[in-house]
Parts: C-alpha cells; structure tokens; sequence
C-alpha cells in the first residue's frame, strides 16, 4: 500500500487554530472543568485586581498628602489585599493549569495519538521518515499542545489586562498611550524567532533522530558485541557527533535570532517606558496633576511592562504549541486519509476453496523506485503448503506481508477465494491469519501472554496457551523457567530474560495459538535454532499444517534458507529480484537443468557434506 503523500506545511491556518483550539477546550471542559472555571476565573479577578492596585495606591497618596489619614489607611489596606489576592491568583491559576495540562495530554492525547498510528492498516507508516519525524516531534512535546491553549487563554487576560492599564495611562494623558506601539514592536518581533527556532528544530528532526539511534546502538548490548567485534565504535561515534552537530548548528542559528530580535525589541520598549516616564515628571512639575497621578502613572506604566512581558512569554508558549500543532495536525489528516482509503468490508470465508491467486502483482516501497515484488502472476491452491526460497533481498518477505495486508500492491492485485484482498475487512482477514516472522516480538510481560497475544480472546486460556506451547516444541523451555508459564521475561521489568532461540520459540508459539486460520505464514521463525531444532520443528508444523488443510484449507507459507525444510511443500516458488523465476515440487526444481532452485540447491547440499 503505497501512502497518498499528504502535503505538509509548518504553517497552520487562523480557521484550523481556532477548530483546534474549541475542540481541546471541549476536552478540557470534559475531563476538568472545575479546574477550567477556576483558570478562567481567576484571571479575570487579577484583571480587575490590576486597576485596585493602580488607583488605591493613587487615593492612598492623595489622601495621605491631603491629611485624610483613615482614607489613606483603608486605600493601603485594599491594595495590601489586592496585591495578596494576586499573587495569590496567580500560584492557584499556574498549578490548576498544570493540572488541567498532565490530565488532558496524558490521558487523551497521547493515547489517541498512539491508537492511531497502531490501529492503521499497514506498517509501512513505521518506515516512512516523514510520518517518523512527526511523531517524534508530537511524542516529545504533545503537552505543549494543552499548554498552549491555555497560554493563549492567558494571552486574552493580559491583553485585557494591558488594555486596562492604556486606559488608566490615557486618563492621566493620552501621549502615554503610545507606549502601546513601543510595546507591541517587541511581541511581533520575539514571535519572528521563535518562528524561526520552531522550523529549524523540524528541521534537524532527522538529524536527531539519527543521532538518537546511533547512540542506542553503541550503547546497547546487542549491536555492542558486533560493534566490538568489527572495531566500528568509533565510526559509530563519529557519526553520531556529525548528526548532532548538525542538528544543533542548524537550531544554534535560529536561537542566536531569536535573542538579537528579543533584545531589540527589549531595548526599543525601554526607549518608550523612558520618554513616558520624563512625561508624566514633566508634567507634575508644571502644574498638571497631583502627586498621587505621578505614582499612579509609574504604578501603571510598570505593570504595563509586567502585563506585556506575560504577553510576550505566554503567546511564546501559545507558538511553542505550534511546533506541535502542524506536525499533530499532519498526522491526523494522515491517519484520516489512510483510513478513508481502507474501504474493505468483506468478510472472509469459512474456508478456503479457490486458493489464493496473484494477479500481476507489483510492489515498490515508498520513497524507492525498484520492485520489491515484480509482475508476480501465481495461484496457491487451497490447503497446499508453499515454500518461497531465493537469495538475500529477492522479495521473500515483502510477499507474504503483502498477504498480511501490512502492504498493498502498487499495482495488480491479490483474490482470495476470489475476492479481493483489498476489499476483505483487514482486521476479520488477520483474525483469520496467523504468522511468526523473523524479526518476531520481544514481548517482556509473563510467559503465558507473552504466547497468548497470538490469539487476544483466549489470552487467559491456560489450556490454549499450553497445547500453542506444545506446538512450538516449547515445554522443555518452560519447564525451565522460574515460574512455568507465569514467569515474567524481561531483565528490566525484573522477570528472567530468554536466549535469542527461546524467544523464538516463544514467538512460534505464539503463532500456533489460533487453531483454524485460512493463512499460516512462517517466514525464517527458526533462523535462531540448532539444526536438530529447526528440523523437528519443521516436521510438526508439517503436521500442523496438513491438519489446518484438512480443517479450513488453510494455506501454510515457509520463507527458508534452508533447502531441507521446504523440500517437502508441495509448491516452491523461486524469487529472484522480485521476480518469480521458477516453480515446482522439489523433485521438479532440482533436475531443472540450468535451474535456479538447482543451483541454490547444490550450493547448499555441498557446503554441508563440506562441512
Ligand atoms: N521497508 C523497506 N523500505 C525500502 N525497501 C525495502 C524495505 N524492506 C525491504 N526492502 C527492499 O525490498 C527488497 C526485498 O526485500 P525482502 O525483505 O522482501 O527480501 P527477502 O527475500 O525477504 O530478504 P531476506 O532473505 O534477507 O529476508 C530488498 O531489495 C530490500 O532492500
């Protein structure tokens, strides 16, 4: 399935803003509205605390200078409690937020957002760079999005609060007014930066994701035997450095404007705040105005600088939001787009009795232009067992995701009982399917889950869980375990941690947990077994899959290297760079003169008798 490219712009719309904004409110409001009519009274108290302030402290002056000691008295003591009030205000609107905040992002943002992305039919979503890049962005900062509508609610109250304070300032003198220009000069230019900052940090997202998972391979356990093995630290090293070195040049850059605009624009408001200031003295001293206006004017013109310095840091925060916001938006269009393109509703049958056909069936893996599957034209009859074998990167596995749906064809088409595979409904095709690959889950949660995540409803199915284990040739490994079945896996968690053999058990007997599927896929599950292993675990599921036939006529597909285990399928296809080259039972194939499967074949059987 080759993903409409969805077009994508740092820039979101007022129109999208202002849906976004009423559609977290509204969850806001869902999950606290206590807290939500607290932050939103609160600040509309401290707006007319502000003014409180301004003109008590005016009356007290007034009244103190004209000998009316009690009303002075009472003016001090109301902007005593005004100025408690506040701060108070403020602490109870800062942690309310914060509340309101962790809530929302943690309990429905992020949940929905991973839902999504997990629930979409393919997995070629998880490859792609760009869905990638912006997940990493919405995984790491998806609470600047619920801060950020309240920062820009916050915005409305200081501007309201500014407002308050121009009005005071124009009814000393209306010159004092322009001090809005000097003010506003500032805001715009500090938004430029961080502008500036939020496109160079998408950017270098590639860089640091890059330079991330360089980091965990030289750090991890795994590729660390590898890497000291080949000496490759420090390459590895380096790279890692010159990815990040990019990425922080590259935001370095952008943080560097930024600070120059914000201190220009700090600079041209104190050029104002000055000018007003010789004003407002100016005038005292030639008559106009008491002494209480002059200290209601310095009151008034200082909160001024406090009311735009919250403007300025909380429409900051409101843009940091928008570093999320685009990428956020992006990936919901894509995930609504992805969906809407998914339009299979069809049921699969009971049981298979037509086959599976492939009608010139073409893959190419976005963002490549070489087929990964090429003009494929086959039919699988029902309740047949199919070998695929070809060299490294011929299109083994990308065949049978294809069949998993993890895929659509590029072009031409897969039918299923003669229906096809497109238009089957994914999730009721995969319940119907069961498949253990060779980069299988890890699953660190107990042993018995760990297997009955194979089949979801019978996940609490002792007896399931213990016929899928038998299955997989799998007891003689839990009997060894601590707990049996109960025991927990996974060094971090505390439980015990399997080899890379027992792992893989693990995951074929997760595969055998459903007992009637219409597709068996086993691509390379014993890559990390013994010999011995590996060819009695073929054996069984040889057994197992003549007995789904009989059932179901389930087909049962085998991705291997090894030419010993697929010698008893009854049709091996043959790939070679994508192409179906030959096919045939194994007697058929290996008299092939000039063969493929011959030559394969014979390379294999005389490194063995080498060795
Ligand atoms: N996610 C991907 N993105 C781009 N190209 C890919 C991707 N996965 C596989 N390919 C390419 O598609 C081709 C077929 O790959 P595929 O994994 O199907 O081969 P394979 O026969 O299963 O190989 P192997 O035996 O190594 O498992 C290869 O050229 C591979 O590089």
């Amino acid at each position: 399935m080759t993903a409409a490219p969805t077009e994508y712009s740092p820039r979101v719309s007022r129109g999208a803003y202002l849906r976004l904004g009423r559609e977290l409110m509204g969850l806001a409001w869902k999950r606290v509205p206590g807290r939500v009519v607290l932050v939103f009274g609160l600040q509309a108290v401290q707006v007319g605390l502000t003014a409180a302030i301004a003109l008590g402290m005016r009356s007290t002056v007034n009244d103190a200078i004209q000998g009316r000691a009690h009303s002075a008295l009472v003016a001090g003591v109301v902007v005593a409690l005004a100025c408690t009030s506040s701060m108070f205000c403020t602490s109870l609107v800062g942690g309310s937020t914060l509340y309101a905040v962790e809530k929302t992002a943690l309990l429905d943002l992020m949940p929905q957002v991973h839902r999504d992305i997990a629930t979409l039919e393919g997995i070629e979503h998880l490859e792609r760079t760009d869905v990638l890049d912006r997940l990493t962005v919405v995984r790491t900062g998806m609470w600047m999005l619920m801060f950020g509508l309240f920062s820009a609610v916050r915005v409305f109250f200081t501007v309201l609060q500014l407002g308050v304070t121009l009005l005071l300032l124009g009814s000393i003198d209306p010159w004092l007014m322009s001090l809005l220009v000097f003010a506003g000069v500032p805001l715009w230019w500090e938004r430029l930066g961080k502008r500036g900052v939020i496109r160079a940090e998408t950017d270098t997202a590639e860089q640091v994701r890059l330079q991330r998972h360089l980091f965990e391979v030289a750090t991890t356990a795994g590729s660390g035997k590898e890497i000291r093995v080949a000496g490759s630290g420090t390459e590895i090293a380096r790279l890692q450095r010159a990815a990040f070195d990019e990425a922080v040049e590259g935001r370095y850059r952008a943080l560097v404007r930024a600070s120059v605009l914000k201190l220009a624009g700090w600079i041209l408001f104190t050029l104002g705040f000055a000018g007003s200031l010789w004003l407002i003295v100016y005038r005292a001293a030639h008559g106009h105005g008491s002494i209480g206006d002059i200290v209601l004017s310095i009151t008034v013109a200082t909160t001024l600088r406090t009311a735009l310095q919250g403007t300025v840091s909380e429409s900051s925060g409101a843009a940091q939001a928008g570093r999320v916001i685009a990428p956020y938006l992006w990936l919901r269009a894509y995930v609504a787009e992805e969906r809407a393109r998914v339009q299979g509703t069809a049921m699969p049958p009971e049981t298979l009795s037509e086959g599976l056909v492939f009608e010139d069936v073409t893959y190419v893996y976005p963002g490549t232009d070489r087929k990964a599957v090429d003009g494929l034209n086959l039919t699988i009859p029902p309740g047949s067992v199919v070998a695929i074998v070809g060299e490294y990167g011929s299109g083994k596995t990308t065949l049978v995701k294809l069949l998993e749906k993890f895929y659509r064809p590029t072009s031409g088409r897969i039918l299923v009982d003669g229906t096809d595979l497109a238009a089957l409904d994914t999730d009721a095709w995969r319940a119907r399917s069961a498949a253990a690959f060779q980069d299988f889950g890890r699953f660190k949660t107990v042993f018995s889950h760990n297997v009955g995540f194979g089949d979801l409803p019978r996940l609490e199915d002792r007896a399931a869980v213990q016929a899928a284990v038998a299955d997989a040739n799998a007891q003689e490994l839990v009997r060894r375990l601590p707990q049996g079945l109960d025991t927990e896996l996974g060094t971090e968690t505390g439980g015990v941690d399997l080899s890379e053999g027992q792992w893989q058990k693990a995951a074929l007997a997760r595969a055998s947990m459903r007992t009637s599927p219409l597709l068996f896929v086993l691509d390379e599950p014993t890559a990390s077994l013994d010999a011995p292993s590996e060819q009695e675990i073929f054996e069984r599921y040889m057994v197992r899959a003549r007995s789904l036939s009989r059932r179901t006529g389930a087909i049962t597909i085998i991705v291997s290297h090894r030419f010993s285990t697929v010698a008893g399928a009854d049709l091996i296809l043959v790939l070679a760079d994508g192409k179906l080259v030959e096919t045939g039972r194994h007697d058929q194939l290996v008299d092939l003169p000039g063969g493929r499967y011959a030559d394969l074949y014979g390379l294999q059987a005389a490194a063995y008798s080498a060795s």
